[in-house]
């Protein structure tokens, strides 16, 4: 499948669009959203921010729930959002929504059956940046954010190649994934028992070892159902303390996990970004 555009809507002068492409990283087909904002009319190119979203969750929920587009045309910033996993009838999955589809967790796994198309990491580092800075009117400059498992992603995809980002944020990041229910089933999972292997997917353990310092900016509501089981910033902000790490750590009283909060503090975010994306 080439790249299809199978939706748009036009939105605070900009266009929502959804496009269906085939993944050679995911071996599979794909969906995506990309906002872009109103100032790639004429064909200027604009940075672009990638949102990672959390479980359950498509390429959908973000630009309908995530309040961006406003600002996103305010400050001439293209947004893209990627589906969670890998998608289709062969494409291994269970039962829970916290593992196999919707709940890809932005790595790459090694072991069967998920290892033939769970790649999210190399898709969202290396596949889609490089299908989007040839296709649209965008610039090489990027900074990403995310949610919960997307905030996870976020946070790990930015402390591991800091040279490929301007600036990193997440809303209620899982953010010590190898010491939490969510991320020890979904690493058990999808690259075994060996625990070793899953330091490079935990951002708290990376931000302690962290040298090249990607800025960062992490929003998290007090009324989170999952703060305490399964979010622990507590363990990120240790991490930041012992390395001397740029991160901004925000506790909101009263919000919770859901895209309600995101929308409240989004245009936070994008002006965070869009002060290190040079705007
Ligand atoms: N217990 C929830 C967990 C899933 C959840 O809270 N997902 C969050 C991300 S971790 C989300 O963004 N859901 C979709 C939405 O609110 O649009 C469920 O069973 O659906």
């Amino acid at each position: 499948m080439s790249l299809e555009n199978t939706n748009v809507n036009k939105s605070f002068g900009g266009w929502t669009k959804h496009y269906a492409h085939r993944s050679t990283t995911l071996n599979c087909d794909m969906r995506f959203a990309i906002h872009l904002p109103p100032q790639t009319a004429n064909g200027q190119k604009v940075p672009v921010i990638y949102w990672l979203s959390g479980l359950t969750c498509t390429d959908e929920n973000f630009m309908q729930k995530g309040g961006a587009q406003r600002m996103a045309a305010a400050l001439g910033i293209a947004i893209v959002a990627p589906d969670t996993s890998p998608r289709g009838t062969d494409v291994a999955d269970d039962d829970s929504y916290d593992l196999g589809k919707g709940a890809g967790f932005y790595v790459n796994a090694t072991q069967a059956p998920w290892n033939r198309h769970y790649h999210m990491y190399d898709y969202v580092l290396n596949e889609l940046p490089q299908l989007i800075e040839t296709t649209f009117p965008v610039s090489d400059k990027r900074s990403i954010f995310g949610h919960s498992m997307g905030g996870h992603g976020a946070l790990v995809m930015a402390l591991r190649n800091p040279e490929r980002f301007q600036s990193v944020s997440a809303f209620s990041p899982i953010a010590n994934p190898v010491d939490c229910p969510w991320g020890q089933k979904a690493l058990t999972a999808y690259l075994g028992k060996d625990t070793a292997a899953w330091a490079d997917y935990d951002a708290s353990i990376l931000m302690r070892k962290a040298d090249v310092l990607v800025p960062a900016l992490v929003d998290q509501g007090e009324a989170d159902e999952f703060l305490e089981d399964q979010l622990k910033p507590e363990a990120l902000e240790a991490a930041a303390k012992a390395s001397g790490y740029p991160l901004k750590l925000n506790r909101r009283d009263g919000y919770d996990h859901s895209y309600y909060f995101i929308a409240s503090y989004i245009e936070d975010h994008l002006l965070f970004h869009a002060g290190h994306l040079n705007l």
